[in-house]
């Protein structure tokens, strides 16, 4: 709702009142609350705030499944801009989207220095539809609306000065000097404050400008259209008159509404705020869990790993002990570290946080932090020590995190005296970059552990998911029948191109064979070798590619012992100009190797299209998460989405993996996977879940009933 007062005799005051961010509302009665100001006879002016120090976070979001608001929200602003009184915003907080589209309806805008306004409906595959797209680029020009649009970006009070967004920005209470502002202007003619009676201000090469635009956001956007949609609209203010602009805006919105974008993309929004109230299978939860507080952390490690958690964490504000046992190598990391801080700092105009870091070669270095961080090389052995020297080494409560992709989080806190003081943090390269942060439990961790650990996360700045503890945990282990298919296409007749080039134009930044080119052939290797799945040599025939009883694919291991690591050794699936350059070529050594690999195992080649490239990797990794969610490994469909859009490129635009499967319909997804393992019965990544199965059999639920949906079919079993 909106709140109406006179204050200062003659100036009618507006609050938007909707907590906790004012969002803009069907049925928030702004609309006539504005009616009232502008008949009051007694007003001169008026201004408009929101209440609790927000002036408004946009339209309702969880409003867009039901009702459009559009045309009520389109119309008020109009009705603002062609009263015959001054109107002016007072924008403390933010002013997002619609929040900004209001504001530019207004006659003037006064901003608080620490205020941050933005168009970002991009994100929520939507454009600035109440006009904003119309008034933006007629108030700053065309190629800073393009800019501000098209990414979303919210930008400061000081910036939004520099562009001509805001008026004036204050330090002190904005309403007061709304107010104050309001008075002086009252009576002025607000002809020139008219955003939507102007035309855009003149850009040369017009055509041009959109051209080169129109090609950067094809290339970033990889398959979302709410990008494409905003350069249209933002031309149709640069080329059409007003009214006919708005039509514009309008019909390409309608379009966007109801696509599947921007569906998903609100999905990912509220999906990420979800995540943050996770819960534990014992029923410990974030709302009834403490965390203990955090203010000097350890490092043991200091590694790439490492040296980025490092970072990370200075770069929150944390002192931080870096431990590295080896002279060289720790002098190695101190330069790196102070390099990424610096370079960190530079970014963000600030100082760097160098001397907020303490390095040392001794473990008992770590005896006063209340958290440590270890981050040494993946051997469980090896952890195990450095688990027992630590829990020797510091003090009663010290929370004990391990950064591990893969290791048994449980199997380390067991050989702690206090496994409930246990959790992984498992981060991803470059630790200081990258969103994700998996939080894994063990059955023994503590709920205030967790919480530390999740608090942690998000004062890093994470998407911080707390999963249970398994092999892979669950990017990792969904990861793996990825892979695995992507080995068996090739196998079967498709080459790396052909099976990057589907996955992305499906959307992924990069495809399998090229990111395991950047990320190293020798780590997988690795953990094969260590899993006993690794036999040298050449042995042929189609009992060479069944291990452990199941269908196995040798291509990986082979490649290595060519010494084919990927980027790093200038070949791998591709071939590279030299060691660590970074441009895929591809390779015609790789295809007779694998034109003799066929020959040589009775393989014959047969054409493999796109389809069958998405339906057998991306199913089979959702296949695995539907594993997940029946082991009670994540605890929702947002949390596996969350994890895959923020740590493993799937599209934004698509939802996540459990949500794309939702959206391609729970029997599809099944029916092809019953195809696909009736062609291949020797793969049990294909096989159906059970929980998927049941999904269907109870007539697929919708993805907000999953959760619901799986704790009565549990209750059933
Ligand atoms: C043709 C029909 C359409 C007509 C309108 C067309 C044009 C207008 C479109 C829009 O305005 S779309 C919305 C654009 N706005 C945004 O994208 C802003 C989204 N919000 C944020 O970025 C942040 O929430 C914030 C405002 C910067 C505040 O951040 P903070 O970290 O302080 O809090 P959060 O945890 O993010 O949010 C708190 C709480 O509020 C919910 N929420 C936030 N914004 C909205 C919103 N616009 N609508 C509904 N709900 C919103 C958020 O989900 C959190 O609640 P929980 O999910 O935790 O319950």
């Amino acid at each position: 709702m909106a709140e109406y007062n006179r204050v200062s005799e003659c100036v009618g005051l507006i609050t938007l009142r909707n907590p906790p961010v004012n969002a803009l509302s069907v049925s928030q009665g702004i609309v006539h609350t504005m009616q009232r100001a502008l008949s009051d006879p007694n007003v001169k002016s008026v201004v408009i705030c929101g209440q609790n120090g927000i002036f408004c976070g946009g339209a309702d979001i969880k409003e867009f499944g039901s009702n459009m608001t559009g045309p009520t929200l389109i119309q008020m602003i109009h009705a603002i801009e062609s009263a015959n009184k001054p109107v002016v915003a007072a924008i403390e907080g933010s002013a997002l989207g619609g929040g900004l589209e209001l504001a530019l309806g207004c006659h003037y805008r006064i901003a608080h220095s620490k205020s941050r306004l933005g168009l970002p409906e991009v994100s929520l595959g939507l454009l600035p539809a109440a006009g904003g797209s119309q008034r933006l680029p007629r108030l700053i020009g065309v190629p800073a609306a393009l800019n501000l649009i098209t990414t979303g970006r919210h930008v400061t009070a000081a910036e939004a000065l520099q562009l001509g967004i805001v008026d004036q920005v204050t330090d002190h209470n904005t309403v007061d000097a709304a107010v104050k502002f309001a008075l002086s202007v009252a009576g002025r003619s607000l002809d020139p404050r008219r955003i939507s009676t102007h035309p855009c201000p003149q850009q040369p090469d017009l055509d041009a400008l959109f051209e080169e635009v129109m090609q950067k956001v094809r290339q970033s956007a990889r398959g979302a259209i709410a990008p494409i949609a905003c350069v249209q609209a933002v031309r149709a203010a640069a080329t059409l008159p007003y009214a006919q602009g708005i039509e514009r805006e309008r019909e390409l919105m309608a379009t966007l509404f109801t696509s599947g974008q921007a569906r998903a993309l609100q999905y990912c929004f509220f999906a990420e705020r979800a995540v943050g109230r996770w819960r534990m299978p014992s029923g410990a939860r974030w709302d009834t869990s403490k965390p203990r507080p955090v203010q000097k952390a350890a490092v043991i490690g200091l590694g790439t790993m490492g040296r980025g958690i490092t970072v990370a964490l200075a770069q929150t504000g944390l002192s931080v002990i870096a431990v590295e046992t080896q002279e060289k190598q720790l002098m190695e990391a101190k330069q790196a570290i102070s390099g990424m801080l610096e370079r960190g700092a530079k970014r963000r105009g600030v100082a760097p946080a160098l001397d907020r870091v303490i390095y040392s070669q001794n473990i008992q270095a770590v005896a006063d932090v209340d958290l440590v961080i270890e981050a040494v090389f993946e051997d469980i052995a090896l952890k195990t020590k450095v688990f027992q020297q630590l829990s020797a080494a510091c003090k009663p409560g010290t929370l004990l995190c391990t950064n591990t992709s893969a290791l048994d989080v449980d199997q380390l806190a067991s050989e702690t005296p206090n496994p409930e003081l246990v959790v992984g943090m498992h981060f991803f390269a470059p630790a200081h970059v990258m969103k994700l942060l998996e939080v894994v439990y063990g059955p023994r961790s503590s709920p205030q552990a967790v919480a530390t650990a999740m608090q942690l996360g998000k004062k890093m700045g994470k998407a911080s998911v707390a999963v249970g503890n398994c092999r892979g945990f669950v990017g990792n282990r969904m990861l793996k029948p990825y892979i695995e298919e992507a080995f068996f296409l090739l196998e079967e007749g498709a080459t790396p191109e052909l099976v990057d080039q589907a996955l992305e134009e499906f959307g992924f930044p990069m495809g399998v064979f090229r990111m395991s080119d950047l990320s190293g052939l020798d780590v997988g290797w690795r953990v094969r070798k260590g899993d006993g799945l690794v036999e040298p040599g050449t042995a042929s025939g189609r009992s060479a590619r069944i291990r452990q009883g199941r269908r196995y694919s040798p291509l990986g291991d082979l490649l290595c012992e060519e010494g084919r690591f990927g980027q790093k050794t200038g070949r791998g699936w591709y071939q590279y100009d030299k060691p660590g350059s970074r441009v895929a070529r591809s390779d015609p050594w790789l295809h007779s190797f694998l034109g003799a690999y066929r020959a040589q195992h009775g393989l014959v080649a047969r054409r493999i299209d796109h389809q069958e490239v998405l339906e057998r990797c991306l199913y089979a990794l959702i296949n695995e998460g539907f594993h997940i969610l029946d082991d009670g490994i994540a605890a929702g469909p947002e949390d596996i989405d969350v994890i895959y859009v923020s740590g493993y490129g799937w599209p934004r635009h698509c939802g996540g993996p459990m949500f794309y499967a939702n959206m391609v319909g729970l029997a599809k997804v099944l029916e092809r996977l019953e195809h696909y393992q009736q062609l291949h019965p020797e793969v049990p990544h294909l096989q159906p879940s059970s929980l998927l199965r049941r999904l269907v059999a109870s007539g697929s639920p919708p993805i907000h009933k999953w959760e619901e949906a799986i704790k009565k079919l549990h209750s059933q079993l």
